[in-house]
């Protein structure tokens, strides 16, 4: 039987960490670090994330606004709102909500938002410093991984970490963090050659593939620490992760369930970034 880590409890400690850090920037520098989350269309799971966004801005003390545009946005207004976001001083953080409706590119958007104000990492810059290890942002999903592991008291150090998933906001950032943990880390990929009995070397093994209940038992080293990355829905319509919870949880020493267990952390993550932007745009760190 596997320990259950509650990636809700663990994200409610970081947010409570950031809430008290900022009612303490906000009684010695009165300064009150503010995000906008911009979301185009209405797709409906997008939608939650970013209410849940915007829920936990309130819950920390940040100030935050939404800035909800119709499908049929064109780039040039899009454009236009990340410049005026860019330069306004209650403002600290952008977050552009992924994925945008096809006709709009992604990369030029992102990349129109200020480095100092990328509080997902995204930018090259801010991607690029995480590789070096000198990086103001850490990317939210793998930072919140990286949380978890510590919170469950896994142990990383010369440990074998196998990451399913190269994509540039999960996989290849995640891989990054564990090795500077000291970890020795296998990325793997649909191209992978038996990929089930290289996930079994895994001490410690992050699943961020997309596709539900992929990972079983038979992916599992007996003990091994599993994280879920996914959010897919079942055949049923039921949120689900990449891992097939019921026939790993008896396998593994520790394991999260989705939902509340990487997706918590996300968001909790992306509150200790919006504050790291306030101070760094303020200099103080
Ligand atoms: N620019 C950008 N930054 C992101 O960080 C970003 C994004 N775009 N696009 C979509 C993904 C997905 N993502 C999640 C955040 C919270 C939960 C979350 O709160 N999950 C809850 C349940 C949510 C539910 O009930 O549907 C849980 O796992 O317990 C999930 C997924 C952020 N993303």
């Amino acid at each position: 039987m596997a320990t259950i880590i509650d990636g809700k409890a663990v994200s409610a400690s970081v947010k409570e960490r950031v809430a008290q850090e900022t009612a303490a920037l906000k009684e010695q520098k009165g300064i009150t670090p503010g995000l906008a989350v911009v979301i185009v269309g209405d797709d409906p799971a997008s939608r939650v994330y970013v209410n849940n966004k915007k829920k936990a801005c309130a819950a920390v003390g940040f100030y935050s606004e939404e800035h909800a545009l119709p499908a049929d946005t064109t780039l040039e207004h899009l454009l236009g709102l990340i410049d005026g976001l860019n330069k306004r001083e209650d403002i600290h953080g952008i977050l552009v909500q992924l994925p945008l409706p096809k006709h709009l590119d992604e990369q030029a958007v992102i990349h129109a938002i200020s480095p100092l104000k990328d509080v997902d990492a995204f930018l090259p810059e801010n991607v690029g410093r995480i590789m070096i290890g000198d990086f103001h942002f850490l990317p939210c999903t793998p930072a919140g991984v990286m949380e978890l592991l510590d919170a469950a008291h896994v142990d990383i150090d010369g440990k074998r970490a196998v990451v399913i998933g190269r994509s540039n906001i999960v996989g290849k950032p995640q891989a990054m963090l564990l090795m500077h943990k000291n970890a020795t880390v296998t990325i793997c990929h649909s191209h992978t050659k038996d990929l089930p009995a290289v996930c079994r070397e895994a001490d410690i093994l992050v699943a961020a593939i997309g596709k539900a209940k992929f990972v079983t038992a038979d992916f599992v080293k007996p003990g091994a620490a599993v994280i879920d990355v996914g959010m897919n829905r079942d055949e049923n319509g039921k949120l689900c992760g990449d891992v097939d919870f019921a026939s790993v949880e008896p396998v593994a020493g520790c394991i999260t369930p989705v939902p509340g267990g990487v997706g918590p952390m996300t968001i909790a993550m992306l509150m200790k970034n919006t504050l790291m932007a306030a101070k760094l745009q303020n200099g103080l760190c």
